[in-house]
């Protein structure tokens, strides 16, 4: 019988079915009751089961239904067999092996995770690269720059060309741990379109033993703190609401940083105070947030001192730009409230966002002039007047002041974080925002002083370790004491080196001609800035020499004339030529203050603001 043979029987039958039914449908209103007097619900009642069973029999005669439904039968019967076999295997391997997840949650735009989703991953991806675990894989994710593989597998013999094996989408990869068969699997899954992407990271180890699990996570971390040690993380605000993981940098080393003595260490000690008093705020119901403001000169050293502190404090770097697309006050509220429990969070160039219009309280120019009090460099002496109060709150994109103070320090800002704002216009800032609580401890940078000119001298050309390993420096085992002998001949006021050194500089002094040197075309872009001095040769200097040099260089360089920045890009272009870095000092300092006096001439009020202790000491 063919498929439509049976569909005409089923309907003949149907038909049958509702023929019965409305034969015992109830009359009309008014007409007699029906012949045999039995009600018309009872017939119904009947017509229905009737019609099914005799449908199912009839279906039943049809050989072909009945093929159908073995067909059914065994199909259920397989698949009732694959779910016990599933569930079964599933179980025993529950029995056998010990499986832990780690999420990591992507939305469809890609985004990275959350830092701390990251970081349970992260442990473990870089336990397993440390055990070179994909690096025999016949599939693999090449990586690079990222912090957890920077110690990692240096596949081309050349330190400068590291890159990691990660783990490709979807793959299994085996391995052993303390004698036992472990696998490691990255997989993306996407619960629906309308849900983020989560990356799961599974781990399973053939063993009936939990701890053993345990001590593979411990061993994870340890490695992890220990490769980490030496790096922080640098986080920015990628979107409206996410941190995005930017880069790893070596830690900067305090010494590195080269300020007046004293200033270094006592933000140090105050941050380092801080983050050991979390019990001293709690008991005493003050909320656990402390700010810094570093202001003054650009190029001072305000975010090299932030760097190296974070180094110093273990702490990784948020920086939050006021300035990403579609930031608003509840998304930076947000944005805050992510922060991990203990981070730095960098706002550069806070008076930026103010000269935009943010600023709550405009102060015109005359009233600023008074509270600085003359102190060209200086904070204001005082708060706004009390007519700039009631002005209105302003933005910058879609952040108001108030959004912003309320980020910081209201019932959401995250406890424990050091905030380090920075700028180079202290009084475009409003007092609200300078406030205790919000940013406790103000440090202004100036121009290089003497000690800051000598010290950075030094720090160029005094051979570190790395130097003397190579045996580049102080080749000569006695330098040190003909250097001692030629240091009476060669004070500060004399300005011809000794003849040891003139004869280093013409071995060394060649590597890069000088400006004067150049022909006409490339002189003019060369003047434009400092090249790079160039790696050929490393100076021969002994400690003693660098020391003596740079009392002479900081004899040179007028203090408080130029920012660090500008003296380091000078020695950048003398890198292996100290003697000529001395000799050229005089005529480079001499020009640049002419360039700033004309400069000065020419600039905006803002700029001459920014750049007056330059333009005075040209001016001097
Ligand atoms: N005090 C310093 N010690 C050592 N290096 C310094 C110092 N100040 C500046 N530098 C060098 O100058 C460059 C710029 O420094 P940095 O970015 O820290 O200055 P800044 O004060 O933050 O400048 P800006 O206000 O323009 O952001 C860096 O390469 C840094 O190494």
């Amino acid at each position: 019988m063919d498929a439509s043979q049976v569909l005409q029987t089923v309907l003949s039958v149907i038909q049958a079915g509702a023929g019965n039914a409305t034969a015992g449908s109830p009359p009309a209103p008014g007409s007699a009751a029906n012949s045999n007097g039995s009600a018309p619900t009872q017939d119904a009642g009947h017509a229905a089961p009737v019609g099914a069973v005799q449908l199912l029999v009839t279906l039943l005669s049809m050989s072909a239904v009945r093929d159908w439904m073995k067909l059914l039968l065994i199909g259920a019967f397989l698949e009732t067999c694959r779910r016990l076999i599933t569930k079964s295997w599933e179980s025993i391997q529950d029995y056998f092996w010990l499986t832990a997840t780690f999420e990591m949650h992507e939305d469809p735009a890609g985004e990275s995770p959350s830092p701390a989703e990251k970081l349970w991953s992260n442990w473990i991806l870089h336990w397993a690269a440390q055990r070179k675990m994909f690096d025999a894989a016949r599939h693999v994710e090449i990586t690079s720059g990222d912090y957890i593989f920077d110690n990692m597998v240096d596949v081309f013999g050349n330190d400068e060309a590291k890159v990691a094996f990660y783990p490709s989408m979807d793959r299994k990869y085996r391995s052993w741990y303390k004698g036992r068969f472990m696998t490691i699997k990255r997989e993306q899954k996407s619960p629906n379109s309308f849900t983020r992407a989560i990356q799961v990271l599974e781990l399973r180890i053939l063993s009936r033993n939990p701890h053993v699990l345990r001590e593979l996570l411990m061993e994870a971390r340890k490695g992890y703190t220990v490769a980490s040690k030496n790096v922080i993380n640098v986080y920015v605000t990628e979107s409206s609401d996410r941190w995005k993981h930017v880069a790893s940098q070596q830690k900067r080393p305090a010494s590195s940083v080269i300020l007046d003595p004293g200033v270094f260490e006592l933000v140090l000690a105050d941050a380092r105070d801080f983050v050991n008093s979390k019990r001293w705020y709690a008991s005493r119901g003050i909320p656990f947030r402390r700010g810094y403001l570093l202001y003054g000169a650009p190029g001072a050293g305000k975010t090299s001192m932030i760097h190296s502190l974070a180094g110093e404090l273990d702490l990784n770097i948020y920086i939050l730009s006021l300035t990403v697309m579609a930031l608003d006050d509840n998304s930076l509220k947000s944005l805050i409230a992510r922060l991990p429990e203990k981070c730095v969070l960098l706002i550069e160039d806070i008076d930026a966002a103010f000269h935009r219009g943010m600023k709550r309280n405009i102060v015109d120019p005359e009233t600023q002039q008074a509270q600085r009090g003359g102190n060209e460099n200086g904070p204001p002496n005082g708060p706004p007047g009390e007519k700039d109060k009631d002005k209105q709150d302003t933005f910058c994109n879609g952040v108001t002041l108030s959004g912003l103070l309320n980020a910081l320090d209201g019932i959401a800002a995250q406890e424990g974080r050091i905030l380090f704002a920075t700028t180079n216009d202290y009084s475009a800032l409003d007092p609200a925002l300078l406030r205790p609580g919000r940013l406790d401890l103000h440090v202004e940078f100036q121009l290089a002083s003497r000690h800051q000119a000598r010290e950075l001298f030094k720090r160029f050309f005094t051979p570190d370790e790395e130097d003397e390993k190579l045996g580049v420096a102080a080749a000569h085992p006695d330098s040190d004491e003909k250097q001692a002998s030629s240091d009476s001949g060669y004070s500060s006021a004399n300005s011809t080196p000794p003849a040891e050194m003139t004869t280093n500089a013409s071995a060394l002094g060649q590597a890069t001609p000088r400006p004067s040197q150049l022909p006409g075309s490339v002189r003019s872009v060369y003047m434009g800035g400092m090249a790079h001095g160039g790696t050929a040769g490393l100076p021969r200097l002994s400690a003693k020499q660098a020391a003596a040099l740079a009392e002479r260089f900081a004899d040179i360089v007028p203090p408080q004339a130029f920012s660090m920045a500008t003296l380091q890009g000078y020695l950048m272009a003398y890198k292996v030529r100290p003697l000529d870095a001395i000799a050229d000092a005089p005529g480079w300092v001499e020009s640049k203050l002419r360039e700033k006096a004309t400069a000065g001439a020419s600039q905006t009020p803002l700029e001459k603001e920014t750049k007056n202790a330059e333009g005075a000491a040209a001016v001097a």
